[in-house]
């Protein structure tokens, strides 16, 4: 690890930094990810910089008065370390093919959607030509019949392009929404069932993105960008062959603006997505602090920190402003050189130069050729420049996809449909031998622990914070497998019973409950298929839901009272009552109390801890508890007292007294500070 003096020795070029972020054991040392290829080949493009510029939760004052330590990570030869979406997009055949087969589970839609593609496109390219040709024949004298008739072909070809393009459009447009749908639906339940890790892995905001921004991006491909290269393309070789066959001399004479469009568009569209990537990490950033603000706002309030986080913002706001300002300027000098200078400037030399053609028979074009030549000019210069268009969003498309398909092609460790069924177990549990690390870590979190519940016990675990408790109830759980050694259920390696099937006979109530939008009783029998009003009142009665829904001022429609997002028109202890009371209505064997007093005040930590107390005292199921409350301890029929990752006492409150250990030790630190 290299200290904070070497900080400003850096030399990197802004893009090689990848990522900079705290690490998650120890605050106080950064790592910042970057790749080092370019520092070989090109010296002299290097610059001094600060890494930490791209707003990471990194505190740079406590950085620069050299508080935190800093680790390089030179990731130039880590494939994997490059999240896909800092990944250089190119094309990828392979991503489409994926793609394709979402596509096609709609043939009938495809071969819908190219007939009237063919037919409009094909009108669409005829228009200039009969345009001409009615010219023509308005010039002409004595020519009303003709006028007539070919004003007739034209107002048709108007009609065939409008009627079939609007099929076109619509049916493209079913296409991408069906894949956006399809694609959608198949994330989510594929991210659903994927294990704890993937959701360690991948950030939050990297999964929502895949299922809001990326799908967008597909679906606008399948329903717009791909349709439009394509017509883009047969219209610019239709429009190439036209001004051929109407003067190949005017048609050489402005060729040099064809290629001018086609690379000032191409030009635009690198620029802008460079400063719409800036804009976009810009606005996550903000988007971020205004979630952390809005989600943390009673610590910012009692904190007084209003101003001090509206001047975060508006930092923020201001650097979004000046990005803005610059795809202001940019989108102003491409329309001004586009649409202004280049297509005049290409309208100028064919009246010209054709003109002067017309005017001295230098070529069989007559005026009315020449109004179709001007028409088909204009009509190479917007399909050429919405061809690099396309092209970019068939790339950005391409980005979209290889990280969709990334996330999707994960492979969980803990797969939920291997094992056996399970109906019933008695409830006892074993840990043999059992050492295990996190995946996102190397460190040793349980180091051997071995341990035995019979069915019907209570258990509790009690040691120091970071000491392993919850770790082994996401063991028990099998949210995680264990690194070495196994955890038995019934005798049955948890690693051989279906996933679905275990958890069905575990009940587990953690120290945050997490109700969902909606009413009591939908939180309360969520995940059970069949109940009983009457097994509702007995879980809601020995959860002590009862106690506080008799309120009738307070909960007048009872087990319908909406909860609220998250759960938060109910206090902190009558969330909790309402999570006991759903952990119980699964009737299961086992019951998990983890920490589940410990977020709650004086009053509320005391009337959930009623409810548990009368649950342990009267059981019918293991119960687990982890609490550090006395009274819960004492009335279980073993301790197990741990200290990093090991068991270093069990035995009954009684035999743990008298050992006068660390569990004795505890019970006086509490004692003596009345906890
Ligand atoms: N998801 C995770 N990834 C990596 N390390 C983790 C993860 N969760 C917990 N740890 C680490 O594992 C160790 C044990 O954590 P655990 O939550 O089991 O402790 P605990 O005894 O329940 O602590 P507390 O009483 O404070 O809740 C800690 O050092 C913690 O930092």
């Amino acid at each position: 690890m290299k200290e904070n003096k070497e900080i400003k020795m850096v030399l990197l070029k802004k893009d090689n930094i990848q990522s900079s972020y705290p690490n998650q054991q120890d605050k106080n040392h950064c790592i910042i990810d970057y790749s080092n290829k370019s520092r070989e080949k090109d010296q002299t493009n290097l610059v001094e910089m600060d890494p930490f510029e791209k707003y990471s939760k990194i505190d740079r004052k406590k950085i620069f008065e050299k508080q935190i330590k800093i680790e390089y990570r030179d990731k130039s030869e880590d494939k994997n370390a490059i999240g896909v979406s800092q990944k250089k997009q190119k094309f990828e055949w392979g991503q489409y093919k994926k793609l394709l087969d979402y596509v096609l589970r709609e043939k009938w839609l495809v071969f819908i959607i190219y007939t009237p593609f063919i037919i409009s496109t094909a009108s669409q390219a005829l228009i200039p030509y009969m345009v001409g040709k009615l010219l023509n024949e308005v010039t002409k004298v004595d020519s009303e019949s003709n006028v007539k008739s070919t004003s007739l072909i034209l107002l048709g070809l108007i009609f065939i392009t409008c009627f079939f393009g609007f099929f076109r459009a619509l049916y493209t447009n079913l296409l991408g929404s069906k894949v956006y749908m399809y694609l959608k639906r198949d994330i989510f339940n594929k991210f659903i069932g994927y294990d704890v890790a993937f959701f360690e892995k991948y950030k939050t905001g990297d999964l929502m993105s895949r299922l809001s921004r990326d799908v967008q991006t597909v679906k606008a491909l399948v329903s717009f960008n791909s349709n439009m290269l394509l017509r883009n393309f047969l219209l610019c070789v239709f429009n190439i062959i036209m001004l051929f066959v109407l003067s190949w001399k005017v048609t050489l004479s402005i060729i040099p603006i064809i290629p001018s469009y086609y690379f000032v568009t191409k030009y635009y569209s690198f620029k802008s997505k460079q400063i719409e990537k800036k804009i976009s990490d810009i606005n996550a950033a903000s988007s971020e602090l205004a979630e952390e603000v809005f989600s943390g706002i009673m610590t910012v309030k009692s904190f007084g920190q209003e101003e001090y986080e509206k001047q975060r913002f508006e930092k923020i706001l201001q650097d979004e402003f000046i990005e803005n300002k610059w795809s202001g300027v940019l989108n102003a000098i491409f329309f001004t050189v586009s649409n202004y200078f280049l297509s005049n400037i290409g309208i100028l030399i064919v009246l010209w130069y054709g003109g002067y053609v017309v005017v001295n028979n230098l070529d069989d074009l007559s005026s009315g050729d020449l109004a179709s030549f001007i028409l088909y000019t204009t009509s190479l210069a917007s399909n050429s420049s919405s061809i690099s268009y396309g092209l970019g969003a068939i790339i950005s498309a391409t980005g979209a996809l290889e990280r969709i398909f990334e996330m999707m092609e994960y492979n969980p460790t803990i797969k939920n449909d291997s094992g056996q069924e399970v109906a019933n177990i008695t409830g006892s549990v074993k840990f043999k031998n059992v050492v295990f690390s996190y995946p996102s870590s190397q460190v040793q979190v349980l180091n051997g622990i071995s341990l035995s519940i019979s069915p019907g016990d209570c258990i509790a675990f009690v040691g120091t914070s970071g000491s392993g408790k919850s770790t082994i109830i996401k063991l028990i759980e099998r949210f995680y497998d264990a690194t070495a050694g196994k955890v038995k259920l019934d005798n049955l390696n948890v690693k051989d019973i279906k996933i679905s099937s275990l958890r069905k006979h575990i009940g587990l109530v953690s120290q945050e409950p997490m109700l969902f939008s909606g009413s009591i009783i939908d939180n309360i029998v969520y995940g059970v298929e069949k109940y009983s009003i009457e097994e509702v009142d007995k879980a809601c009665a020995m959860a002590g839901v009862d106690e506080f829904l008799k309120d009738r001022t307070l909960f007048p429609k009872g087990y319908d009272t909406i909860v609220g997002e998250r759960g938060t028109k109910l206090s902190g202890g009558q969330k909790q009552r309402v999570a006991i009371a759903r952990a119980l209505i699964k009737h299961p064997q086992i019951l998990i109390f983890d920490e589940a007093t410990s977020a709650l005040d004086a009053e509320s930590e005391y009337l959930v801890q009623q409810s548990i107390d009368s649950l342990i005292q009267n059981r019918t199921m293991t119960i687990i508890v982890i609490a550090h409350r006395l009274s819960t301890i004492k009335n279980c029929s073993k301790i197990i007292v741990m200290q990093q990752g090991k068991i270093v006492e069990s035995g009954t409150h009684n035999e743990l007294i008298s050992m006068d250990g660390s569990y004795k030790a505890l019970v006086e630190r509490q004692l003596s500070h009345k906890i």
